[in-house]
């Protein structure tokens, strides 16, 4: 498990990352979200290595992380970096030798990422050939060459249809079911919603909620009920414990103290006639996001 703890980063007077604390789990896959310039692409730096953090420490089970696993981690930066003229193929060696690989071995593995990822006719291509969409997918095949202890990969989904998302999704899970710690920015709520196991939310350089979507509804999003009646509700209004949140004639959205206050509104439209659906409404993500970073 990857450990930050009580991470302060500034640049000059901008203090931008605030006692920040957060674990990525060995096999999951952790999304990392937040608005522009929250802190993520910095907290992925100091991660890698890249950047020094003021005060703070990264652990890996425990202990300082080391140069050796920095090395090992596979890292799509925000500013990409493979070569625009050289052949997909052949970078990928190029970094896999960069990593230690023997060449075959490198080749080898190499291929079959472009082939997991559906980039294999277009290994011969030079990077800038590719549609935006398939340099993306080739810097993911970067990330993933030498057999990562760790993927850290800033916005790999930006630009990719839906069917790359689905495909690139699968690769990164099976590496994360291979025990390897995921993280990956992204500023799509409802991919992120799709993919993730565990959650971090930033804003303003503070975790402001971490843990799994479940956890998360749990913890920060108050159950809204949903009533729709064959007459007319407003008189949900009147009803102790409740507050009401939209009001459309039949249907009535609002928020209840406790489950009992709830059922009680579907007690009195039970007596009134006529109940065609009463229940919670599930809760998005994005309300969650909304709502811890306001
Ligand atoms: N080298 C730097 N020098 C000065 N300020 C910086 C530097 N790098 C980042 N910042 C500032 O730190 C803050 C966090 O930036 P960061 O890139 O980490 O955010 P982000 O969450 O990745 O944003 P985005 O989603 O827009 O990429 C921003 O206010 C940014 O301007």
């Amino acid at each position: 498990m990857i450990s930050v703890t009580g991470v302060n980063k500034s640049f000059g007077a901008a203090h931008v990352l605030k006692d920040l604390s957060f674990d990525i789990r060995p096999g999951l896959m952790t999304g990392f979200v937040g608005g522009n310039g929250a802190g993520k692409t910095t907290t992925m730096r100091i991660l890698l290595g890249v950047l020094t953090p003021d005060s703070g420490s990264i652990d890996v089970d425990g202990a300082p992380i080391t140069a050796d696993y920095r090395a090992g981690i596979g890292y799509m930066p925000e500013e990409r970096g493979l070569y625009p003229k050289m052949a997909v193929l052949d970078q990928l060696v190029y970094l896999g030798r960069l990593h230690g690989m023997g060449g075959a071995a490198a080749k080898a593995r190499g291929l079959e990422m472009l082939e997991r990822l559906g980039l294999a006719e277009r290994a011969g291509s030079r990077l800038e050939e590719l549609s935006l969409g398939n340099q993306q997918r080739a810097q993911i095949a970067a990330a993933l060459v030498h057999e990562p202890v760790a993927l850290v990969l800033d916005e790999p989904f930006s630009g990719l249809d839906p069917n790359a998302v689905a495909t690139t999704l699968q690769v990164l899970r099976e590496t994360a079911d291979t025990g390897v710690p995921v993280l990956f920015s992204s500023h799509q709520l409802d991919v992120v919603e799709r993919l993730c196991d565990e959650l971090v939310i930033l804003a303003d350089g503070r975790v402001r909620a971490a843990g799994t979507r479940a956890q998360l509804l749990a913890a920060h999003a108050e159950p809204e009920w949903e009533l729709v009646a064959d007459t007319d509700t407003g008189w949900v209004r009147g009803m102790q414990g409740v507050e009401v949140l939209a009001f459309d004639g039949g249907r009535a959205r609002f928020r209840a103290v406790d489950e009992a206050a709830a059922q009680s509104v579907l007690g009195e439209a039970v007596t009134r006639g006529g109940v065609r659906r009463f229940g919670p409404v599930p809760r998005t993500l994005h309300e969650i996001f909304t709502e811890v970073t306001r």
